[in-house]
């Protein structure tokens, strides 16, 4: 291959009319060109025939399975002419690589991340359905629209990209142990693809894509990325060994939550496992409405002021999924103190229910629970009423009035249970909250969802709640317990039954529960098995529990 500094590039490639270089890749440049015939600009990729790295070859393979794809350009025209290769694809504007140089901050600011990862995941959604996986994810392949496409990210280079979905048996490519040759980049490649050699699939372009995002936010970048591109075998054994020991609490420190949980979710991920992308591009979208911003992914350049906030790297309280599972199973030993009984007459008096009760009224905080102590605490994070502090210690600003999102509704909801004082009105919240998760596309359980179950707890689980028990029927199965199984054996149940039937299973205890504590014990049980499923969703069964639950609830008020 010619040196690349002295390629003289043509005036004319086939019907286009090259005009200033727009940039130059490994194996190619870019260039501004017009079509000569109708006058339309375009950006044309150029590569000589002879390349060794043939990428626009390997590019045209994709462009047409990925036509007519929100953020995906077109692809005008392709082919040879005499000694080149093109591909005439939309003229697009700055790559985030580009904004990423030229910002004057540390770390860009939150919202803009958020709006980059619901995009981002939304494109890798829509390669994945076709097909495709992008296999060079990193913010130069990351680029913004012209005018009016302008707050959408599109993706581009499909240089690096492949097929999973094997086009003559419509099956997912196998796995391998093979020793296979590194394809990707070397920042924002996964540890599996990158470290340890493995067959790239959807999970390692989702991993991608959380390792961009935490070095978005992150003051001179993720380390490994500091030395710039390893020249040297050594130099890049030791940014593998750099990368493949960085521990997710580690390099998200300091960032809000969804950012770690992300990374986590990611590497838990299965090789031909359907990441649930839905999931996280609402938990960014949840992200960006928690502190202020617009729920819209558009992305705004440069970010509107005054709601520029940057993230410090402040060490936050935090709680991992384990830490949360091991939450959901303490709550059924919580201690209640005085905490008043619901449906004994007695603990109705001086109780407004129009007030919420005073730990209600202040804004929750996630907690680090005490793994010996096993005591109360709270999932909620915000009570969008008030003024919190976000990471960076300013006031956050409260959404925008007359706007009821998702978690606010929720956090309502739940504010509502905890100063419930019957078991009818119960009832009737709990519907209310099976229809806000429902109207969700989603269906996704939140943190404002888990506070509305532990809300629901905190009313139900005192023993005496229901004065008079009433008799149950024997569940199904032989020698299966009048009471409902307590959380410790959940594991158990765990390989009893498959893990749908355990919602089904739920769904038919609530509707035979003859207490209040018995109740609280399915609520953290519902909660325990949603949070371990894979995206949170509540299902037809779940929604079929919480519909048994408001019955009973009704029933017993
Ligand atoms: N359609 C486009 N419109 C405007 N600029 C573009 C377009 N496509 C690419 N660019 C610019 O050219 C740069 C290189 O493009 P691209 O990544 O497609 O080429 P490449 O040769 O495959 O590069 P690399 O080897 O770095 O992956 C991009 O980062 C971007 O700045």
């Amino acid at each position: 291959m010619a040196d690349r500094r002295q390629i003289k590039y043509p005036r004319v490639v086939g019907n286009y009319e090259l005009h200033q270089k727009l940039g130059a890749g490994y194996s190619g440049a870019i260039f501004c060109a017009r079509n000569l015939h109708n006058g339309q600009w375009v950006a044309l990729k150029l590569q000589p025939v002879d390349e060794p790295c043939p990428t626009n070859k390997y590019e045209r393979n994709f462009y047409p399975a990925l036509q007519g794809g929100v953020g995906i350009p077109t692809l005008w025209g392709s082919g040879t002419y005499g000694p080149w290769d093109y591909l005439a694809i939309d003229l697009l504007g700055a790559s985030l690589d580009s904004l990423h140089r030229q910002k004057t901050t540390d770390v860009w600011d939150l919202r803009s991340v958020c709006c980059v990862a619901q995009q981002v995941i939304s494109r890798l959604e829509f390669m994945h359905t076709r097909g495709v996986l992008h296999r060079d994810i990193q913010l130069g392949n990351c680029v913004l629209g012209l005018p009016p496409n302008n707050t959408t990210i599109y993706m581009i280079d499909f240089g690096f990209s492949k097929f999973y979905i094997d086009q003559r048996t419509k099956r997912h490519i196998p796995d391998s142990k093979e020793p296979r040759d590194f394809i990707g980049n070397y920042w924002f490649s996964s540890v599996r693809v990158h470290c340890r050699g493995q067959v790239p699939s959807r999970r390692d372009d989702m991993e991608a894509v959380a390792l961009m995002l935490i070095h978005m936010l992150t003051p001179g970048g993720l380390h490994w990325t500091r030395n710039g591109v390893p020249k040297t075998d050594e130099a890049h054994e030791r940014l593998m060994y750099e990368k493949r020991t960085a521990r997710p609490e580690d390099i998200c420190r300091g960032l809000p939550p969804p950012f770690e949980e992300f990374l986590r979710y990611c590497r838990r991920l299965q090789f031909a496992e359907r990441p649930d992308y839905e999931r996280w591009i609402d938990e960014f979208r949840e992200l960006a409405e928690e502190n202020g911003f617009p729920s819209s992914p558009e992305f705004v350049w440069p970010p509107p002021n005054p709601e520029v906030r940057h993230v410090s790297p402040k060490p936050a309280a935090r709680m991992d999924s384990g830490e949360l599972q091991g939450v959901l199973n303490g709550l059924a030993n919580m201690q209640l103190g005085d905490r008043p009984v619901l449906a004994v007459r007695d603990n109705l008096v001086n109780r407004d229910s129009n007030t919420p009760p005073k730990d209600a009224q202040k804004p929750a905080k996630v907690q680090k629970p005490d793994p010996k102590a096993k005591e109360v605490i709270n999932l909620v994070s915000d009570d969008e009423g008030s003024r919190d502090e976000n990471a960076n210690g300013r006031a956050r600003a409260a959404p925008a009035a007359g706007r009821h999102t998702k978690a606010q509704r929720l956090s309502q909801l739940a504010r509502e249970i905890a100063a419930a004082t019957d078991n009818a009105t119960l009832g009737r919240l709990v519907r209310e909250f099976s229809q806000v998760m429902e109207d969700q596309k989603s269906r996704m359980l939140t943190k404002e969802g888990f506070a509305v179950l532990d809300a629901l707890h905190k009313q139900l689980a005192d023993p005496g709640a229901l004065a008079a028990p009433i008799r149950t029927s024997k569940p199904r199965g032989s020698g299966a317990s009048e009471v409902p199984e307590s959380a410790g054996a959940a594991g158990e149940r765990e390989t009893r039954w498959g893990k749908m039937n355990k919602l089904y299973r739920l769904g038919q205890d609530v509707r035979r529960a003859g207490s209040s504590e018995q109740l609280a014990q399915l609520v953290v049980e519902f909660g325990a098995v949603i949070n371990r499923s894979s995206g949170r969703t509540v299902t037809k069964d779940g929604f079929g529990f919480l519909a048994g639950l408001a019955g009973r609830l009704e029933a017993l008020g």
